[in-house]
């Protein structure tokens, strides 16, 4: 094992992926061997893509993509358009989709892409040429029986669209297949928008059911107004909870009789902003102290750490998000006897109604959004009993077991392909 892999409390999430999978990997058996190979994404693409932008001038961007291991299937994850990407970020953020397929047994590998860019200050056409430069730099690795991408943070079924379009016009032949999370009349499937927060539900049920809370009154906040954020939110209101709070990129606002969900949804942007329309916000630091019975990440990572996770008022956080609390937090957590929903299984609803718009387009017959709904219902319900049971049964923590259900079938198809 590496050095940075034994660093506990770290916030390089790099790192805390590696030394989770070096315990999940230990504790099911498997050699040192296994553990060098599946600590890295087997392919790592960083490419420099030029866009012209509106004023005339010339702008160079960096982007990546992480295939991290093909022995299932093709990879698959999504492109995300932040500031803050990393090649770091992006390797572990492959990593984790490895897990998900694995726990929701998709056919794939775990594939993520990022660009260093803040689409929030770019016009529409900007983010369009910076999209189709993309594709064309990484068009040689993807592809629907190689790598799948889809939507993630600031990225979005339009963005998806003019992706798709650059493809089809490389490879000279329409391929729907290609990526996922499009607008319903390119191949788009009923259900992939909401399927994060759908997802995300059904786990934020479950584990309320296992911590004896009613849903109906129960108080939940929720970091981040975006796609899972805002779906959620709706999803959680609808259901006869109070969302006491949300936050996005710009701060957070907080009411313990309940906000007005629809009307932030009425005015909340495409980038999932909207409390910048208030004088009376808190900070995102504020808000995950707050008083809540549920506590939903769905940002960014890093966001429950050492710092703050002994002050967390809710018994169950459930994350949305991709890496929202570290390795020390998760602990602290634990040992506080608050039930913590990992991110590879909660938010793998993304995923897996991705791998469902796959089929479709492969099979070039699509189903309804009920059809969809209730096969994600399934899956989800399903792995989520799986990973609770595991970790009651090896009592470990929910993490632990998720990785162990995560890693062991990219492990089994890597051992009989005679790679470890
Ligand atoms: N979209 C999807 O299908 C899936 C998304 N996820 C994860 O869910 C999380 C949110 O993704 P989406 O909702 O798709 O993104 P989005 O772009 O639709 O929304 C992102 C939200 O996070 C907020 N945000 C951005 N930077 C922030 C910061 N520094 N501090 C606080 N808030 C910040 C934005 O203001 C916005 O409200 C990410 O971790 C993503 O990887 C996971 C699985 C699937
Ligand atoms: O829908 C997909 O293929 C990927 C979603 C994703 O990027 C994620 O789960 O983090």
């Amino acid at each position: 094992m590496d050095e940075s892999a034994n660093r506990t409390g770290t916030n390089d999430v790099l790192a805390s992926t590696q030394s989770i999978i070096h315990t999940a990997l230990s504790k099911l058996g498997y050699p040192e061997e296994m553990y060098e190979l599946l600590k890295e994404p087997m392919r790592m693409m960083t490419v420099r893509i030029p866009v012209r932008m509106d004023d005339g001038s010339t702008k160079i961007f960096t982007g990546y993509r992480a295939q991290h291991n093909d022995s299932v299937g093709p990879t698959k994850g999504g492109v995300r358009f932040h500031p803050d990407v990393t090649e770091k970020e992006v390797k572990a953020l492959s990593i984790w989709m490895s897990l998900k397929a694995g726990i929701v047994n998709l056919p794939y590998g775990g594939g993520k892409g990022g660009i260093v860019c803040d689409p929030r200050t770019m016009s529409f056409r900007e983010v369009e040429r910076l999209s189709r430069g993309y594709v064309r730099a990484i068009s040689q690795i993807v592809g629907p029986t190689k790598d799948i991408p889809a939507p993630d943070v600031f990225t979005n079924s339009q963005i998806m669209a003019w992706m798709l379009d650059e493809y089809s016009r490389i490879r000279e032949f329409d391929s729907p297949g290609f990526i996922t999370g499009k607008p319903l009349v390119l191949g788009g499937s009923h259900g992939r928008e909401s399927a994060t927060a759908k997802g995300v539900t059904i786990c934020v049920n479950e584990a309320a059911k296992k911590q004896g809370i009613d849903m109906d009154g129960a108080k939940v906040i929720i970091q981040g107004f975006g796609n899972a954020g805002s779906f959620l939110a709706k999803f959680m209101s609808d259901a006869g909870a109070l969302v006491v709070g949300i936050a996005d990129a710009y701060g957070a606002l907080y009411d313990s009789e309940g906000l007005d969900i629809d009307y932030l949804l009425d005015r909340r942007d495409s980038f999932g902003t909207v409390t910048k329309l208030f004088k009376d916000t808190i900070t995102n630091e504020e808000l995950l102290e707050m008083e809540c019975d549920i506590l939903v990440p769905a940002a960014i990572e890093n966001q429950i750490t050492a710092r703050n996770a002994g002050n967390i008022k809710a018994s169950i956080v459930v994350e949305a998000a991709n890496g929202p609390t570290t390795l020390e937090a998760t602990k602290i957590l634990s040992e506080r006897g608050i039930l913590l929903v990992p991110d590879v299984l909660a938010s793998a609803g993304g995923v897996t109604v991705s791998y469902f718009e796959w089929v479709q387009n492969n099979q070039g017959f699509y189903w309804s959004a009920e059809e969809v709904e209730g096969k994600l219902q399934t899956v989800l319900v399903e792995a989520f009993d799986h990973i609770y049971q595991l970790a009651k049964r090896r009592k470990v923590d929910m993490r632990l077991a998720a990785y162990m259900v995560g890693v062991r079938r990219m492990a089994e198809a890597s051992r009989f392909r005679g790679w470890v």
